[in-house]
């Protein structure tokens, strides 16, 4: 598999979307994952991704892809790229990606369908690069996915102290990017809360448990826990923050637990790699913090009001739910693969 290869060729499905944007801009000046073709939906395809896209985050267009013409979703337009990095809405996500996996090309996908596949790595590299292993016995092209944007968030935090926990109580405030640039109207999220985001509940718990599991060839060993999830959309625009109680099977003092956390590093920090933080957790003693507006990192997890009373742990997290819970997780996985030599 790419046995040499210096750079990682890479094409984009879902180009002009939140997620599509941002994997555009992080891919900009990297140092080894070339762009070679971006793809939109048909009415946009043979024209310029400049005069089509209704770019909406931070920063300009950058210059590299403004010229270039959009693809379709075909196989054939998708040929030179090693991996194709699927942003898609998750409706429509799976009908394009079988189609490319079956024409023997290879996906990295963002979309929810097939997550929990047993023969498909749930990856966010952190906290489960070693489930990649699998794709070394496979003959063919692979596929791999990440998680929902607020389980890679959680995650996080709970990979260094997992063996400390029996029941998890977690309560979510997503913020409205979550939903797509035409998620949620104006009015309905403006002054509100909606205590209700389809399928989300679900995918948190199954998600978390199988990436804290373990992955074999053919199926998945999950970590077994209870994961009791209510997830919200609240009027932010960018951030999500869950809020933690864990059940601990064992003594522990909450010093012990930040230590860990603070202390947690894994392949993607030994390999500096180009798009991980330095410090994946950072573990913030400011009273009030983390909050989305003020202590938002594009690709760390940021946690506060870490406490343990009746051996019951809570704590706050938050994450930035484009980047390290979409566009960054994707562009990590290729670069932990590479760095595997699996890609
Ligand atoms: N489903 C999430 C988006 C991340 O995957 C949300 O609705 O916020």
């Amino acid at each position: 598999m790419g046995e040499g290869m210096d750079r990682v060729r890479v094409s984009i499905l879902g180009a002009t979307g939140l997620v599509g944007q941002w994997m555009i801009k992080l891919l900009a000046n990297h140092p080894f994952i070339e762009i070679v073709g971006l793809s939109a939906s048909p009415g946009k395809v043979g024209r310029k991704y400049g005069d089509v896209v209704h770019w909406f985050i931070p920063g300009d267009i950058p210059e590299y892809v403004k010229d270039m013409a959009l693809v379709s979703t075909d196989p054939a337009d998708h040929k030179a790229a090693d991996v194709v990095l699927s942003a898609l809405p998750n409706d429509v996500a799976w009908p394009t990606e079988s189609k490319l996996a079956n024409a023997g090309l290879n996906v990295v996908s963002n979309a929810s369908p097939e997550r929990m596949n047993p023969r498909i790595p749930l990856i966010n590299p952190e906290v489960n690069w070693e489930h990649l292993n699998i794709l070394r016995d496979l003959k063919g092209n692979w596929m791999v996915k990440n998680p929902n944007c607020t389980a890679a968030i959680i995650s996080m935090p709970l990979k260094p102290i997992q063996d400390l926990i029996g029941t998890l109580h977690i309560v979510t405030l997503q913020s409205v990017s979550g939903a797509g640039y035409l998620g949620l109207s104006y009015l309905a999220i403006d002054g509100n809360v909606i205590p209700f985001i389809k399928g989300e509940e679900e995918k948190i718990d199954i998600e978390i448990n199988k990436m804290l599991g373990k992955q074999l060839v053919d199926h998945y060993d999950p970590w077994g826990k209870p994961i009791y999830v209510t997830a919200t959309r609240v009027p932010v625009k960018y951030g999500h923050t869950a809020v933690i109680h864990a059940i601990l099977n064992r003594n522990a003092d909450a010093n012990q637990v930040i230590e860990r956390l603070r202390r947690f590093k894994s392949l993607p920090q030994e390999k500096e790699l180009p798009t991980a933080p330095r410090e994946p957790i950072k573990v913030l003693d400011r009273v009030d913090a983390p909050q989305p507006a003020r202590d938002l990192d594009p690709m760390a997890v940021s946690v506060g009001r870490v406490t343990i009373r009746d051996n019951v742990l809570r704590l706050v997290v938050i994450g930035d739910n484009l980047v390290r819970g979409a566009a960054g997780i994707t562009i990590l996985t290729i670069e932990t693969m590479k760095t595997l030599g699996i890609l």
